[in-house]
């Protein structure tokens, strides 16, 4: 399970982030990744240069950054999500097109895009191919949401059958079935209302609602990928709160608290643990990566233009999971 989000402030400002739910850790933390960088696409063999600065969550082996989520200095902001069972990759190479491996798609995209429209045109080219990034590491099954401060937003999905390229107006991702089933099933839940229902009679009883919020009555509470798609579409389109980027921020990571596996409430058949990991919030204006994490809800944030975008090293920064609390006396 995964959530995906985006919002923008009424100052203008536009957020992109995610939850990343998983029963393990995988050894991440944020990443800066500056301009002119040497990786190499192991899929080919070939070396390739980042054109673009980029910060986000990840984790680095052989110094080169496995990502998760990130943003890159254009405010351009990608987040790869669980698509098992339905991701499919290719076995074979095609001579003229960007044979990648699934892992390097955010890396590639980041490096080399400054908005949405762009990387939807270079999509055509590219070719995702079924290699394992190292011999004991698993080729992840992933969908992608692609998010730019133009206020535009796409998903990325291959199958069988095609590579998909959907327009997400919705502005939420969670995990299978296919992005175009979850839009589908949220028409059902259209009549869904943050207002209180009027006072109606039936037979001769007289009905009422009892508290509020009875106009969310059949709201999905669960953690199901379906549930949490229709949940933080229903609170992200009515958030209340967004005149500044502070109370965004403050928004952003209430609903994705909202649709947060909580230790015990999902155990996997594996019999672990499957919780928020992380959330996190990216300020595609302003370059700061906010995020909390399972253990430390205080927020912490990392801001990509006060790093050396020319430098020549990649940055990893530590990753705070002890509870911080702000003691007041
Ligand atoms: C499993 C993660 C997605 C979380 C998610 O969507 N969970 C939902 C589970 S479910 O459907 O609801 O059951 C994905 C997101 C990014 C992935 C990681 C990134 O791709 C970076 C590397 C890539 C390597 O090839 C594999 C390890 C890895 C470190 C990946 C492990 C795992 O596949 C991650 C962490």
């Amino acid at each position: 399970m995964c959530t995906a989000l985006t919002l923008t402030s009424k100052d203008g400002f536009h957020f992109f982030g995610r939850n990343m739910d998983i029963d393990y850790n995988f050894n991440q933390s944020v990443i800066f990744v500056p301009r002119n960088l040497d990786w190499e696409n192991v899929v080919n063999g070939e070396s390739n240069k980042t054109k673009y600065a980029l910060l986000g969550m990840g984790t680095l082996m052989n110094n080169h950054p496995l990502l998760a989520d990130g943003m890159n200095e254009k405010g351009l902001g990608c987040a790869g999500l669980n698509f098992l069972g339905f991701a499919h990759f290719e076995e074979n190479r095609l001579a003229g097109k960007v044979n990648l491996g699934p892992y390097d798609l955010m890396l590639w995209i980041l490096s080399n895009f400054g908005s949405v429209s762009e990387v939807k045109s270079a999509l055509e080219e590219v070719n995702l191919i079924n290699k394992p990034f190292a011999p004991k590491l698993p080729v992840p099954t992933l969908h992608w949401m692609v998010h730019d401060k133009n206020e535009e937003s796409i998903v990325i999905e291959t199958t069988p059958d095609r590579i998909a390229v959907y327009d997400n107006k919705i502005g939420v991702l969670t995990n299978q079935p296919a992005f175009d089933w979850h839009i589908m099933n949220l028409n059902q839940y259209m009549a869904l209302s943050p207002m209180q229902p009027e006072t109606t009679t039936w037979h001769k009883q007289q009905l009422e609602p009892i508290g509020n919020g009875l106009g969310l009555k059949g709201l999905p509470g669960d953690f199901y990928p379906s549930s949490r798609f229709v949940r933080s579409a229903f609170l992200k389109n009515h958030a209340a709160f967004l005149d500044t980027k502070e109370s965004t921020i403050s928004e952003f990571f209430h609903i994705l608290g909202n649709v947060a596996p909580i230790g015990g409430s999902v155990i996997t058949q594996e019999g672990k643990q499957f919780i928020t990991l992380y959330s996190s919030c990216m300020c595609l204006e302003n370059g700061v990566y906010y995020y909390n994490t399972y253990n430390n809800s205080q927020i912490n944030a990392i801001d990509m233009f006060k790093e050396d975008l020319d430098g020549h090293e990649i940055k990893v920064f530590k990753y705070p999971d002890t509870q911080a609390i702000n003691f007041q006396n």
